[in-house]
């Protein structure tokens, strides 16, 4: 993969000349063209996005453009769904695509077609989804399963809450789910008291088999269960495991058969469409977890062969570096007026911040340049009541995406169009503001005296030209949220082709389990603790004293 600082391009230089020339671009004005909103937003299928509300005209964009071209994208895009190793510090391919790929078309990794095992997991997904579906599945007092529970953290957890969480109209009523991530003993208690361990299989979702809070976690539930089945026989027909490592997994005590296995081409933040994604098969049955697979698959095809001006991630991706870069943005919100997608944002912290919150490039140098935003966000409207004020009025630039579907699942009475007018409202708000002088003007038509006018109007001005994307969506099905999926993950991979950084390994957060693996040991027993700086001994002494107390 080309390792080309974007800094020193020539699209670098003229976007930097451009953020001055457009310093004071009001996005309002862009709007007298009566073909902006045309121009600026782009369909696929049954998804619309609109990044007309942003500080962008043809000529940022076209040097936009140009930036994704001098960073060689094209031959980027190209070498991740060919194989190649762009997990440059790992060695490894990335190839999530493959995972939704239907045509089951050859996909070489190392000269090697990797499509017969992604084929043959699937299926072996199917069956298994399919018997815990129809009842097939039995405990091991001859009981159809009844709750699920996935044991994993991060991306072998998020992905599956997420989607299970979106798509719960799809869910099997007759299953219950529930997902455990925490080391704090509470995530698991509170679970196991919801469940009846005849009728309850688990997941244990690890790539790696090894991290910690899932391992613990995964024993707790282990030993919970014998405790009632009492014979380590039963343990055949309530375990399985998601993972890549078949060794840790027969160590754990689960039968190979009940492991599927997926690969370390998949990345941890991009595995829910692999067996990581079996709750999910489960919760929601088989076919529309197929769906999902199409979704995605439907904007990757979209990705990889659409020029740039019509390319719906990579133009969101170098609206994103205008913000980032030019603007001086850190942080972006993801907003979806959807109740069902209240963990969308939340998957995002870890795909786009563990994927680019990188501070080396691929060369091995400090960037000179911001990287990857703070993602965040909450579901529409409850934001409006909670942060939306800072949004508005803050110091801080915060680019906004909003996401909403057109027909709810839920259509009670005007709910939803209630919904959507704030949805509507809120990105014409952010970008209108109001002004003084429509403040006063309202206060004066309001009877308010001048005194309290002259004293309360400055605090009720709206700058405005905050920019935002809005993303329609028909409905929240399977396919649809596999394409907005797929889309932001293809978003972050083009950021981090363009910011020259990797990824899509994460050695940002090897260096507090090693040290939290040190202390451990420190917290038994009731002797001082020495071994740190003041502030870490004084709150490890402090804790053992409470204890005491
Ligand atoms: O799936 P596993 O191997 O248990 O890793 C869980 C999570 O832990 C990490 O923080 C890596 O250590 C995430 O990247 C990963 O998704």
């Amino acid at each position: 993969m080309n390792s080309i600082n974007p800094s020193q391009t020539q699209a670098w230089q003229r976007l930097g000349t451009l953020a001055e020339k457009y310093n004071h671009l009001e996005i309002k004005d862009l709007f007298k063209e009566r073909e902006r909103f045309e121009r600026y937003s782009l369909e696929l299928e049954d998804i619309l996005v609109d990044f007309s509300k942003n500080r962008v005209n043809d000529e940022i964009l076209h040097a936009l453009r140009d930036l994704a071209e001098e960073t060689k994208l094209h031959s980027a895009i190209e070498a991740m769904f060919t194989g190649k190793h762009i997990n440059g510090t790992e060695n490894r391919a990335v190839l999530h695509t493959a995972l939704r790929n239907p045509s089951k078309q050859s996909v070489y990794l190392d000269g090697e077609d990797v499509m017969p095992e992604v084929t043959a997991v699937l299926a072996k997904m199917k069956s298994f989804a399919d018997q815990i579906n129809e009842g097939k599945w039995l405990g091991y007092t001859g009981k159809p399963i009844k709750s699920l529970i996935n044991i994993g953290i991060g991306g072998s957890d998020l992905g599956p809450v997420m989607v299970t969480e979106a798509l719960k109209p799809y869910q099997n009523p007759n299953l219950d789910v529930f997902f455990v991530s925490n080391v704090d003993g509470t995530h698991i208690a509170e679970t196991l008291k919801k469940v009846d361990p005849e009728t309850t299989l688990f997941f244990i979702a690890s790539k790696t088999f090894t991290t910690q809070e899932t391992m613990t976690n995964a024993h707790t539930a282990r030993n919970w269960f014998l405790e009632n089945a009492k014979d380590e026989k039963a343990v055949a027909k309530h375990f399985v495991a998601l993972s890549t490592n078949a060794k840790a997994v027969e160590a754990f005590g689960i039968d190979t058969q009940n492991m599927f296995e997926f690969w370390d081409w998949v990345g941890g933040r991009y595995s829910l469409w692999s067996a990581i994604g079996l709750s999910i098969a489960c919760a929601i049955g088989f076919s529309n977890f197929e769906k999902l697979l199409a979704g995605a698959h439907s904007m990757d095809e979209h990705f990889r062969h659409s020029q740039f001006n019509r390319n719906i991630p990579v133009l969101l991706a170098l609206i994103g570096i205008w913000n980032t870069n030019f603007l001086g943005a850190t942080t972006e919100a993801i907003l979806p007026y959807d109740q069902y997608l209240h963990r969308f944002a939340a998957y995002f912290q870890q795909g786009n911040m563990e994927s680019n919150g990188k501070y080396v490039t691929r060369n091995g140098e400090k960037v000179n340049y911001t990287t990857g935003p703070v993602i965040w966000g909450e579901p529409g409207t409850n934001g409006q009541h909670a942060f939306y004020q800072l949004i508005h009025q803050g110091t801080h630039l915060i680019p906004c995406d909003f996401i909403a579907p057109a027909i709810s699942h839920n259509p009670i009475g005007d709910h939803h169009q209630k919904l959507l007018s704030n949805f509507f409202a809120q990105t014409e708000a952010l970008m209108n503001g109001k002004s003084l002088e429509q403040v006063k003007a309202e206060m004066n038509k309001a009877g308010k005296s001048v005194e309290e006018i002259d004293k309360i109007a400055p605090h009720r001005v709206f700058e405005g030209n905050r920019p935002t994307n809005s993303i329609l969506v028909k409905k929240i099905t399977p396919y649809t949220l596999g394409q907005l999926i797929a889309m932001y993950e293809h978003k972050i991979f083009v950021q981090g082709v363009i910011w020259n950084i990797y990824s899509f390994d994460q050695w940002g957060v090897e260096l507090g389990k090693v040290l939290a693996n040190g202390i451990l040991p420190e917290l038994a027993g009731e002797e001082e603790v020495n071994s740190h700086d003041s502030s870490t001994n004084g709150l490890i002494n402090a804790y053992k004293k409470m204890r005491k107390a």
